[in-house]
């Protein structure tokens, strides 16, 4: 069997902000590739999962491994924290923003060289955001931003893309953008995993972890996301009917082609790609610097 270590192994992990805990004992895997959805109520404990994964958070308890070593390593993750306010007046344009990735390789002092600074601009144009190059980050919307934000996050070296509900609040164009990355990112054989309250984009995603308090359950989408799960995570009567008609449909199957419309959410993609169980997966420290007023709390290593 060929066995591609996971990307994340946590057993008993305890997650919390000074005594109060905020992710009580969990066990789970993460695979290295493919997308990874974590899907939970609000204040259930995934962004302060993906903290622990980027290494920003110690853990209170438990043992998290991150590609066989301590969380946090130069060059393992790449993080886009969501940004929930933006601090008007920031002297900061979108160039030097996505720029700013490269950092975690030529540290503060090393001038970029040409291909670093093709490495910017490549990122710039996948995004779309090259013309707004010399716009200061507080003239944007919050949808430019964020993609600023991607742009930033895929040009700082990575294996592992984390993205905080990278697609909450976008317009259809901005949706689309940030989808073909996680799109690019999984067939370059990288691994993403992403926040969401988006029932669908999990069942798209090739592994689902669903939070309420600790991990309640973790796997393929359709093992993670039943009606027992999903209750127990959100509160029993808490679904929509029609949620749970599409929860027990088996003419409904989690995976959509990526061309397929969707009417229902904005003709966005659903599906990264063909399912298959990721790698190695059988079903069944340094800290970074935060940079705060570049609006992603940016993570420099
Ligand atoms: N910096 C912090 N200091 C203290 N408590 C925090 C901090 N950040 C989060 N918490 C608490 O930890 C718990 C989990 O929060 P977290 O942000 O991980 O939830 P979430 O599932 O990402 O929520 P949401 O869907 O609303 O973004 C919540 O009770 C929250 O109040």
């Amino acid at each position: 069997m060929n066995a591609t270590p996971p990307f994340a192994l946590g057993t008993g992990v305890t997650l919390g902000y000074g005594h109060q805990v905020a992710l009580a004992a969990s066990d789970f895997t993460i695979p290295a590739q493919g997308v990874t959805a974590i899907i939970g109520p609000n204040g259930s404990g995934k962004s302060t999962l993906l903290n622990a994964l980027a290494g920003i958070l110690p853990v209170m308890g438990g043992t998290l491994s991150v590609l066989g070593g301590p969380p946090g390593r130069r060059g393992v993750t790449s993080y886009v924290m969501q940004s929930p306010a933006f601090p008007t007046g920031t002297p900061i344009t979108v160039g030097e923003a996505v720029a700013m990735g490269l950092y975690s390789d030529l540290g503060w002092f090393r001038r970029p060289r040409a291909r670093d600074r093709a490495r910017v601009q490549e990122a710039m144009e996948r995004l779309d955001v090259t013309a707004l190059a010399g716009r200061h980050l507080d003239e944007l919307s919050g949808g430019q931003r964020q993609r600023v934000y991607v742009a930033q996050g895929i040009t700082q070296r990575h294996q592992m893309l984390l993205l905080d509900e990278p697609l909450t609040g976008l317009d259809l164009v901005s949706m689309r953008t940030i989808d073909a990355i996680i799109h690019a990112e999984r067939e370059r054989g990288h691994g993403v995993v992403l926040t969401t309250h988006d029932l669908d984009e999990a069942r798209a995603a090739d592994w689902v972890l669903l939070t309420g308090g600790r991990v309640l359950a973790a796997g393929p989408p359709d093992e993670v996301l039943t009606r027992e799960h999903v209750e127990k995570a959100y509160g029993l009567g808490a679904l929509h009917p029609a949620t749970t008609d599409l929860l027990d449909d088996p003419a409904c199957p989690p995976h959509r082609p990526d061309s397929t419309p969707d009417m229902a959410h904005g003709n966005r993609p659903r599906g990264y790609g063909p399912r298959q169980p990721p790698q190695g997966m059988r079903r069944s420290p340094s800290r970074g610097l935060m940079l705060p007023w570049c609006g992603v709390f940016t993570l420099v290593r």
